[in-house]
């Protein structure tokens, strides 16, 4: 028996949450041959009982293949369970997504804000920054990400793994990608009704197949709803991030949708403010500012919600025209300003959520009671 063969048969076995291989994800550990046993370990990051069999079946299955007079004898570990923040923390009964992280849910009061604009280019700078970054568009109302990232009209595969399907997600500038415009027409969305639609979100986190990350950014609907629920009540959620334009409206309907996460068992972190559409600035006069719609909203949004400005986004034309044309105003080399603009914001969720997760135990799922 080579053992370079067995590890072979193990790189074919798919660990079902994730896509990957058990080799490539690391996952196999004290790996012993000893004809005609086969020990290891099986490092995996949650002991449902569902996903342990799977595994252990596919592993018998493909060492077998090679060797049929193998004894396979698997040991399943979870080292998930003394790891600390983000949203893994202690041992969580069914955490559909242990490999993700950080989960960052984008928020706002009222739509048109600028809420998934802020989720895409907070995405594409926090990749730039060096981490691996998803998006999860779960504006179930108007799903603007794939127009955005340039997407639409794209519909996501299924695959059946260990005869379960899953959805794989749509890449876009080297990040997956998740929308609910990729299955529901706009005009769908209207007649649907939220519990159906937050069944979809739902879905989305626990029957893709995400990559392990740093972060998955989540593009909320606007206001305060079932997808928010449903979010909460399906993944420990990291860390909030508030979008605001300076106006007093806006601000009214932001405070509520702050109010949402501070609900006693809810208690999602609020990371901090966006303050979007913060100036005006023509594209012929970059040095100007024209505060068209007010000053300081974002500023006492993150004192109501004792959090932080994570950045100002100025009202400039290329933003709109960037959005609309699939190419995100971040990944515009010519926009020098705009660019450092997005990549403070980045910065400063990084650092929040870092500071976040050293300060606090891991947000706890909210439980849905009957
Ligand atoms: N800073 C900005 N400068 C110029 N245009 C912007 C800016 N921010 C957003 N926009 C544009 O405003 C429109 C609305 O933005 P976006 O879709 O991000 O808002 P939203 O809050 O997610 O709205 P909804 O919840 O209704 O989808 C888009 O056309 C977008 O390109």
């Amino acid at each position: 028996m080579e053992t370079s063969k067995i590890v072979k048969a193990l790189a074919t076995v798919q660990d079902p949450n994730t896509g990957q291989d058990l080799i490539t994800a690391n996952m196999v550990l004290h790996l012993k041959v000893e004809p005609p046993n086969v020990s290891f370990t099986l490092q995996l990051p949650k002991l449902d009982a569902d996903y342990k069999q799977q595994l252990n079946f596919a592993c018998q299955e493909a060492i077998l293949a090679v060797y049929p007079q193998a004894e396979v004898h698997v040991h399943m570990a979870n080292p998930g369970a003394t790891a600390s923040a983000g949203q893994g923390g202690g041992p969580q009964k069914s955490n559909p997504l242990p490999h993700v992280r950080n989960i960052i849910a984008v928020a706002s009061g009222k739509g048109g804000v600028g809420k998934s604009t802020v989720a895409v280019n907070l995405a594409l700078a926090l990749q730039d920054l060096g981490a691996v970054v998803g998006l999860l568009d779960a504006d179930v109302y108007g799903p603007s990400i794939p127009t955005m990232l340039g997407l639409q009209g794209q519909k996501p595969t299924v695959e059946k793994v260990y005869g379960k399907p899953k959805i794989k997600p749509l890449f876009a500038y080297g990040m997956p990608v998740m929308s609910t415009g990729f299955v529901v027409e706009p005009e769908q969305a209207v007649v649907l009704r939220g519990p159906r639609l937050s069944g979809i979100v739902r879905q989305f986190l626990e029957e893709c197949v995400w990559p392990p990350m740093d972060y998955l950014i989540i593009d909320l609907p606007p206001g305060t709803g079932d997808v928010q629920l449903s979010l909460v009540q399906t993944v420990s959620v990291t860390g909030a991030v508030l979008v605001t334009t300076p106006q007093e409206v806006a601000l009214a309907d932001a405070i509520k949708a702050m109010n949402m996460f501070f609900l006693p068992d809810v208690q999602v972190p609020v990371l901090g403010v966006v303050e979007n559409m913060s100036w005006f600035t023509p594209a012929e006069l970059p040095d100007h500012k024209y505060f068209l719609f007010g000053k300081d909203g974002g500023k006492t949004l993150a004192k109501k919600s004792n959090s932080m400005l994570l950045g100002q986004i100025p009202l400039v034309q290329s933003i709109r025209e960037g959005g609309d044309a699939g190419l995100p105003a971040y990944l515009n080399k010519e926009d020098a300003i705009t660019r450092e603009a997005w990549m403070k914001v980045a910065k400063n969720v990084a650092r929040q959520t870092a500071l976040r997760n050293e300060l606090l135990a891991a947000t706890p799922v909210v439980e849905v009671k009957r």
